[in-house]
């Protein structure tokens, strides 16, 4: 699949008093046309941070990109300046939060937010752009939209915010959507009805998605391709079923057992990873997992497994999954 967005080796650290927090180290991963994947990993492991700095939104100081590009339809969109990102973001990629309150402007009417975003990248007529956000808004299943149009951020439902915020993020059809746990503050029912409409949506426009999320029923309901990550690195990528029916880092295992799925059976307990994740100012030199792995050997504190491939889209980082496992056992 011809890739619309590469990230290669990304490293992102923050300066604190103690130190420098490595927060991502070396990440890769590619994102196929159309595709959706998520990211997933505990608090902390530095989903948030990759996504923030492919859009360069993340601030500096006290963050600074250290080392990697992030190649976007062909460019590196870390060597563009604030003004070319301005004209890239809300056009070629959209973004989606948490909590739409972050950024819907409380004090601009939900349809002027729809209608500046295609003015200014489309340079759209403001009726041209009037005309396209009813239909976006229409799209994302906000009832009345014409009424709704003229309504501020305050008079809608959390959920209908978050649809407002889909209709902004995709008004110009980006080709990549950025969706940092898009439903996590919403109850349960509005979370599968969000989640229906980016999909839709994607399959109308054909954007390609990143979603980060906690939730492995939205990773199992929505997406392609999985990629694992822990202490900031990406520890195991693959197919959402090499993932789920085949994991092989015991970090992923662990994850799959202490996250809640749609298939759960009543009486199957979710067990938690015992342990904390590393401290990333002094992040560990072998494989970040260690200290937590019940299958760990010598070999894992001192040097990094490197990955191992089971297939062209299924790697992990593990020394018992390594070709030289019965070595490494010994060594
Ligand atoms: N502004 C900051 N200053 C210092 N450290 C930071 C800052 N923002 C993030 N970090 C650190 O970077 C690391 C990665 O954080 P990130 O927010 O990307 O995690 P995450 O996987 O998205 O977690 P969550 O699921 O809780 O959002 C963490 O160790 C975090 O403490």
């Amino acid at each position: 699949m011809e890739p619309i967005l590469q990230v290669k080796d990304l490293n992102v650290s923050f300066r604190v008093r103690g130190g420098e927090v490595k927060a991502v180290r070396g990440v890769n991963f590619e994102v196929g046309k159309g595709e959706t994947v998520a990211i997933v990993g505990e608090s902390g492991s530095g989903k948030s941070v990759t996504a923030q700095t492919i859009m360069r939104l993340i601030p500096s100081p006290p963050s600074e990109i250290k080392k990697g590009e992030v190649i976007f339809q062909g460019q590196d969109l870390l060597k563009k300046t604030n003004k070319q990102m301005e004209a890239i973001r809300g056009k070629d990629i959209g973004m989606i939060f948490q909590d739409p309150m972050t950024s819907l402007n409380p004090t601009i009417k939900i349809g002027k937010q729809i209608t500046e975003v295609l003015v200014k990248h489309q340079r759209m007529s403001f009726s041209e752009a009037k005309k396209q956000a009813i239909e976006m808004l229409k799209l994302v299943g906000i009832k009345n939209a014409e009424e709704r149009f003229d309504q501020y951020p305050h008079e809608f439902s959390g959920g209908m915010r978050q649809r407002a915020m889909i209709a902004i993020a995709l008004a110009c059809k980006p080709t990549l959507l950025i969706a940092d746990e898009p439903t996590t503050a919403l109850d349960v029912t509005i979370q599968a009805q969000i989640m229906d409409v980016m999909k839709e949506m994607q399959q109308r426009l054909g954007t390609s998605i990143i979603l980060i999320t906690h939730d492995l029923g939205v990773v199992a309901g929505m997406c392609d391709r999985v990629i694992v990550m822990y202490a900031g690195e990406v520890v195991e990528t693959g197919t959402k079923w090499e993932i789920f029916k085949n994991p092989q880092h015991p970090y992923t295992k662990g994850l799959l057992r202490s996250m809640p799925r749609l298939d759960q059976k009543k009486d199957e307990p979710l067990i938690p990873i015992i342990g904390t994740p590393p401290d990333l100012i002094k992040p560990p030199v072998g494989c970040p997992f260690c200290a937590r792995c019940d299958e760990a050997m010598k070999i894992c504190e001192r040097i990094d497994p490197g990955a191992t491939e089971f297939s062209d889209t299924h790697m992990a980082r593990c020394w018992n999954l390594h070709p030289m496992a019965k070595e490494a056992q010994s060594s």
